[in-house]
C-alpha cells in the first residue's frame, strides 16, 4: 500500500514494544541485595524504568538514603552483569505487537527501535524474542556517545537517517512511553504517539504527545490519523 502516511516508523522499546519491567526489576534487586538495600516491589519498578539502567538503580538506591559514588559504581556493574545473563526470562512483546510489525512490513514501512537501553541489550532481548531482523536499526543509550540518549533528539535523528526516510519528502514518527520519547521526538520534529499502557512518568494525554494509544492494535489507525 503506497499511500500508508509514513516511510519509517521509531519505537521505544521498554514500556512500548516489550513489557520488560519484570527483569529490570530483578536485576535492580539483585543489586540492591548484595548493597544491603531492601528490594523493590516488582510492581514498582515501573516507576524506575525509562532513562536506563544507571538512573533506574539510582533512583531505587536515592529511594533508601543513597550511598557513596564508588560503592554505587560497583553495585551498578554488578546490576549490569546480572541483566545480560537474564534480561529475557520474563520479557515479552505486548499483545498485538507482532500483529502490527507485520501490518507496517507489508506496507513497506521501516522500522527501528531508539531505547535508553545499552544497544547491546536491547539486541540481545529482541533477538531472543525473535523480533531484531524486523528492525533496520536497535540504536541504545549508548548507541550516539555519552549525553546523547533520549531525551536527546540525536537517537532518533539518526534512526530516521538510517531508515532512509531523512530526505525532504521521507516521513518518520515515533512511538514512546515516557517524557523521554516525547522530548526526543520533539526534537527530532517528528511527530510521537503516546503508549499509555507504558511505564508512562506522566499521565499519558500529559505527555505532550501528538495521539495516545490504550494499546498496540490501535498503533495503525492512529499513524493514519496523525
Ligand atoms: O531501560 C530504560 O530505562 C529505558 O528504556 P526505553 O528507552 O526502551 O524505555
Ligand atoms: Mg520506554
Amino acid at each position: 500500500m503506497a499511500d500508508f502516511p509514513f516511510d519509517a516508523v521509531g519505537f521505544d522499546l521498554d514500556g512500548t514494544l516489550l513489557d520488560t519491567f519484570r527483569d529490570l526489576g530483578a536485576a535492580v534487586n539483585h543489586a540492591l541485595d548484595l548493597g544491603g538495600f531492601k528490594p523493590v516491589p516488582v510492581g514498582s519498578s515501573k516507576d524506575l524504568i525509562g532513562g536506563g539502567a544507571k538512573i533506574m538503580l539510582a533512583r531505587a538506591v536515592e529511594q533508601q538514603g543513597g550511598m557513596p559514588e564508588d560503592d554505587f559504581h560497583a553495585l551498578y556493574k554488578q546490576m549490569l552483569r546480572y541483566y545480560s545473563e537474564n534480561n529475557a526470562v520474563h520479557s515479552r512483546p505486548y499483545p498485538g505487537v507482532v500483529e502490527a510489525l507485520d501490518a507496517l512490513a507489508s506496507r513497506n514501512v521501516q522500522m527501528a527501535v531508539v531505547t535508553n537501553k545499552f544497544e547491546e541489550f536491547a539486541t540481545s532481548i529482541l533477538t531472543t524474542l525473535g523480533l531484531a531482523d524486523r528492525f533496520v536499526t536497535i540504536i541504545g543509550g549508548d548507541t550516539m556517545g555519552k549525553g546523547n540518549a533520549k531525551p536527546k533528539p540525536d537517537a532518533v535523528i539518526e534512526a530516521r537517517k538510517r531508515c532512509g526516510a531523512d530526505g525532504p519528502a521521507g516521513s518518520f514518527a515515533f512511538v514512546g512511553d515516557s517524557t523521554y520519547d516525547v522530548a526526543a521526538a520533539k526534537g527530532a520534529g517528528v511527530p510521537v504517539i503516546v503508549a499509555a499502557y507504558g511505564y508512562c512518568d506522566k499521565p499519558p494525554h500529559e505527555l505532550g504527545g501528538d495521539a495516545v494509544i490504550e494499546r498496540f492494535d490501535q498503533l495503525l489507525p492512529a499513524l493514519e490519523r496523525l
